[in-house]
């Protein structure tokens, strides 16, 4: 059988001990920076390093289209997937003002769109063109892919994460482009967690009170059709993934791999983090929540992965958009431990003992 390259280690805890050793030193009461204490010292486990390096970051978003559309479960026609590609690289949607703000670049894959994208020649934000297939098939009378495409997938996210490496970035932040991946980010938590598929499907782009019924029977003929192997996790993202899906996986594991950190985003990219957290499970240690989002199923993917989300701003756009809202806060946790001055440095009289 086919087998990801996976080397991914314990996080280091020599780094870690010092890290929280560090931390006490700084010229505050110990531990009043709180949650921001917790992220700094994990990102000093994560790289090996006592004081860590996050930047510069990057926003991967991954695209890919999806099969199931044709039943309705999306309040958008799939063309937009396409459309919104164009708008990513043209730097006009929410993610690129959001990962301006953080001071990080966006990069696109296409895994699988179900057009051809027309490239523009002035562009900043990079496309890479890494197309698996265009779109997948519908997963409520067959599985979305085959076993092989779905390993092709997460190879693309593997070698993207190779990639980032390469060029130096620090962290990445999560992002997706697909319209009716609610629908198959559904389908996997429900297989994943053993949940009702009641339990996790949510609006999406926005569909009505009927329509959330539809997209309910819709995933649960899916899984009956398709009969998913819960401890299988490269089956279930075969037969009622997504492509987008699958690269986000491999991502993951290859960041993980690589000692990058990684910021999850809502529903869509979280569900990844479980697929490639039940093909990995130490791969956890390796990622950071950013929002809630307002899509049910996303916190019952938070507690599986027992990942704490950042905050809540009642958010459903995916995108990456609140991935990259999260971006600061990380990069601010390990600025403290860079910048701040110690009792000694600074001569200010350290707490009585
Ligand atoms: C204009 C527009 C921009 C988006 N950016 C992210 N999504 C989000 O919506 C899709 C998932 O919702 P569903 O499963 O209901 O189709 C994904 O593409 C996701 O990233 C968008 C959706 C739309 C319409
Ligand atoms: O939580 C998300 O990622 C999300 C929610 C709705 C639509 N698209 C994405």
């Amino acid at each position: 059988m086919w087998k990801l390259p996976i080397g991914i280690e314990e996080l280091n805890q020599e780094a870690i001990k010092l890290a929280s050793e560090r931390h006490d030193q700084l010229t505050k009461p110990q531990g009043s920076l709180g949650l921001l204490e917790e992220i700094g010292i994990r990102l000093a486990g994560i790289q090996g390093e006592t004081i860590p390096t996050v930047t510069p970051c990057a926003v991967v978003l991954m695209a890919g289209d999806h099969g199931v559309t044709e039943e309705g479960v999306s309040a958008f026609p799939s063309e937009v997937t396409v459309q919104m590609v164009l708008n990513f690289l043209a730097g006009g949607a929410a993610i690129n003002a959001l990962a301006r703000n953080a001071n990080a670049d966006v990069h696109v894959v296409d895994v699988g769109v179900k057009s051809d994208i027309p490239v523009p020649s002035e562009t900043s934000n990079r496309l890479w063109v890494k197309k698996v297939r265009y779109g997948t098939d519908n997963m409520a009378k067959g599985p979305a892919m085959t076993r092989e495409e779905a390993e092709k997938a997460l190879q693309v996210g593997w070698e993207m994460g190779s990639q980032l490496h390469q060029a130096g970035y620090k962290m990445v932040a999560l992002g997706e482009m697909g319209i009716g991946n609610t629908t198959a980010s559904a389908a996997i938590t429900a297989v994943l967690t053993g949940r009702p598929v009641q339990e996790v499907v949510g609006v999406g782009t926005g569909l009505s009170s009927q329509g959330v019924q539809h997209k309910i029977e819709t995933i649960q003929k899916a899984i009956r059709v398709n009969s998913p192997n819960p401890t299988d996790p490269i089956d279930v993202l075969a037969k009622v993934g997504g492509l987008e899906i699958c690269g986000l996986a491999g991502l993951i594991l290859s960041c993980a791999a690589h000692r990058i950190p990684v910021v999850v985003d809502g529903f869509i990219t979280s569900a990844a983090a479980l697929a490639a957290a039940k093909i990995e499970p130490l791969v956890r240690s390796y990622l950071f929540g950013s929002h809630q989002s307002v899509e049910p199923g996303h916190r019952i993917v938070l507690e599986a992965l027992e990942l704490q989300p950042l905050f809540d701003f009642s958010m459903r756009l995916g995108e990456g958009s609140g991935a990259a809202l999260a971006l600061p806060v990380v990069q601010a946790a390990a600025r403290v431990l860079r910048e701040m001055a110690t009792f000694a440095e600074a001569g200010v009289a350290d707490a009585a003992s």
